[in-house]
């Protein structure tokens, strides 16, 4: 898969449990995905994803590759998760090793697959004060935050935890059926609301038992997805200090379940599956792109 600094570069069409997934190997080269490219290759319904995982060279000692995380929408994102999977997956089986370190906007982290072919992957540790999410107002308490939507004396959803996983997530606790509310509609609106200066991927969370939680997630700059693996993660450290849930649960989401712990040195873990849908190669400026006939 390794690119070789000329103008297209290969990618992997992959999914993390229906997290639709373009990973694009930029190694040797100077160019980046550029937010055009983004979009163009968004538009077409065989390369419809919700992130692209840029694996770039190195740019700290000690880790394996720099890895760039861009958003249909063409925005920067800290954080994904299930992408991060997909990133593990593709670059065992090409080097076949099982364990890697990472640099991303988030910081560092690891991933490692293991026999059965499940990927953990350490998210690195959660921050709950106001200013690191970042909230545009300051709350003490960030386990409940004053924010609604609905009308004012019946809110249809109203006082998320907020959480960053490197990338901010608001989550909605709610007693029912998580699939009974319109999230395609409230979803941009929290998303794009003034209390999130940098957005927010927006979930409703319903935790039947403290090992398990039921989620659907809006993602900033991309929108409904099959899962959200840093909204798996939110979710659970919320769910935890919030009292809901225990720091282990299986967090299932539209794709299928994923297994997130928040281990005692505070670090959060996430495993689940990845997937290899087909390869081609695409021109990162324009979002030009060919499909391979090879397998
Ligand atoms: N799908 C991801 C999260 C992607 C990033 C998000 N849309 C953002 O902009 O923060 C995951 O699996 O974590």
């Amino acid at each position: 898969m390794r690119g070789s600094g000329v103008s297209r570069v290969p990618f992997l069409k992959m999914n993390g449990l229906g997290n639709q997934i373009v990973v694009a190997d930029m190694r040797g080269s100077k160019a980046r995905v550029t937010p055009e490219a983004a979009i163009a290759i968004n538009a077409q319904p065989q390369t419809k994803f919700d992130q692209i995982m840029a694996i770039h060279d190195a740019r700290t000692p000690g880790t394996d590759y720099y890895i760039e995380i861009i958003n249909s929408d063409g925005s920067r994102a800290q954080a994904c998760g299930n992408g991060m999977r997909c990133v593990v997956q593709a670059l065992g089986a090409e080097e076949g090793r099982r364990r890697f370190t990472f640099e991303t906007l988030a910081g560092i982290l690891f991933g490692e697959e293991a026999e059965d072919g499940q990927i953990t992957v350490d998210m690195g540790t959660p921050k709950f004060a106001w200013y690191d999410i970042p909230l545009n107002e300051e709350f003490a308490d960030t386990r409940q935050v004053e924010l609604q939507i609905g009308p004012i004396d019946a809110p249809v959803l109203h006082s998320p935890s907020v959480a960053s996983m490197g990338n901010p997530h608001a989550t909605f606790w709610v007693k029912d059926d998580v699939w009974s509310y319109a999230l395609d509609r409230f979803g941009p609106l929290l998303e794009n609301h003034p209390l999130f200066p940098e957005r927010a991927n927006i979930s409703i969370a319903n935790v039947p038992a403290p090992d398990r939680i039921i989620l659907r997630t809006w993602e900033r700059g991309a929108g409904l997805t099959e899962a959200c693996g840093t909204a798996a993660c939110a979710a659970l450290v919320n769910g935890a200090r919030t009292r809901r849930t225990a720091r282990k649960a299986t967090v299932t989401v539209p794709g299928g379940d994923l297994v997130v712990e928040w281990l005692d040195n505070d670090h959060v873990t996430l495993t689940g599956p990845a997937e290899f849908e087909w390869r081609g190669d695409l021109d990162p400026a324009t979002g030009a792109w060919t499909r391979s006939e090879a397998a």
